[in-house]
């Protein structure tokens, strides 16, 4: 079973290495969407596969890295496109919930980017 948790992420970040002139060179930001999904067994006495609020907390710390913050500023997050912003959260939240197996980092409403294991 899979299931998953959104997380709204106010964010800045401007994309050092596009050509110049290209409009996401510029200091901008956004409202990033993030999905977090978590594929495993549902335990027959809960009912779920993890409390939603576990996950929420152990987002927590990497929640608040992110968000209302200068993306470029954090280590790993460089060129920081929807791309490595998915690979980044994988990455860093996977040792804390091994269950994890997808995040979505939408940008836009129709821009985003998906990690998977
Ligand atoms: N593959 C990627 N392409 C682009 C990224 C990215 O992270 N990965 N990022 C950007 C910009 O940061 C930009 O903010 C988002 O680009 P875009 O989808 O073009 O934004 P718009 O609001 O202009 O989208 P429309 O829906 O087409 O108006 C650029 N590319
Ligand atoms: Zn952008």
């Amino acid at each position: 079973m899979r299931i998953f948790k959104t997380f709204n992420i106010e964010a800045a970040h401007r994309l050092p290495n596009v050509p110049e002139g290209h409009k996401c060179s510029r200091l901008h930001g956004h409202s990033f969407r993030v999905e977090l999904h978590v594929e495993g067994p549902v335990d027959p006495v809960f009912g779920w596969v993890m409390d939603f609020g576990d996950l929420k907390a152990r987002f927590l710390p990497l929640y608040d890295r992110l968000d209302h913050h200068y993306l470029n500023d954090i280590e790993g997050l460089e060129n920081p496109t929807s791309e490595s912003l998915a690979r980044w959260i994988f990455e860093h939240l996977r040792p804390d919930v091994p269950l994890l197996c997808k995040v979505v980092v939408h940008e836009t409403c129709t821009s985003g980017a998906e990690y998977t294991a």
